[in-house]
């Protein structure tokens, strides 16, 4: 099984790569889908600080590396040639992922900030920070479980500054060529 993990500050477009990865018939397992079932059973509301609060207990309870060891058998339940996982926050992860699965590729997203915030501001998912401050507030959080050493652990990396347009066919070209989809 080839695994593909994604990796990029919040708003960099992960969602958009995860929706062309569908598009191409590889199923795509989101880390904080295990989070987000947490938060509800808890009867919790899936807020920016409930999502939080939950994977940085899971993180305190059962180490940094916990929600991808806990994602692990999801990725392979898809029993697929390719499957792409997204939400990948730190560089534990990255090191559990790349001893588990032999074929393992990490892509990083790069966003700038204006970028991400003006973007965020028109996404109004339940969890989108609405203020520049609380996305500075998401980024030091994210910053702080590793998500910039995962970055840095990137195998090749992906600029999204440009149009939506622009930036889905350079991750299809990618997804089709790393895949081996004709
Ligand atoms: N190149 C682009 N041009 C315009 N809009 C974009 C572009 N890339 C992404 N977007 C939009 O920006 C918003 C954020 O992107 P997306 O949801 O893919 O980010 P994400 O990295 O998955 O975020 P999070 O970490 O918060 O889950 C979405 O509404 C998405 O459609």
């Amino acid at each position: 099984m080839k695994v593909i993990g994604i990796v990029g500050m919040p708003a960099s477009g992960k969602g958009e790569v995860s929706r062309i990865a569908r598009d191409l018939g590889i199923p795509v397992v989101i880390m904080g889908d295990a989070i987000r079932e947490r938060v509800k059973e808890a009867g919790l509301p899936a807020t920016d600080a409930n999502l939080g609060a939950i994977a940085g207990k899971l993180r305190a309870d059962l180490g940094m590396d916990a929600i991808a060891r806990i994602t692990i058998p999801a990725i392979e339940a898809e029993s697929a040639p390719v499957v792409m996982v997204d939400g990948i926050r730190g560089d534990y992860e990255v090191t559990t992922f790349r001893g588990h699965f032999p074929d393992f590729t990490l892509i990083g997203i790069v966003s700038s900030f204006e970028t991400r915030y003006r973007r965020l501001a028109s996404r109004g998912r339940s969890d989108d920070s609405l203020t520049a401050e609380e996305l500075r507030v998401r980024d030091e959080r994210e910053l702080g479980w590793g998500l910039g050493r995962a970055l840095s652990l990137a195998d090749c990396r992906v600029t999204n500054e440009g149009t939506l347009e622009e930036f889905a066919a350079e991750i299809r070209a990618l997804l089709c060529r790393l895949g081996g989809i004709e």
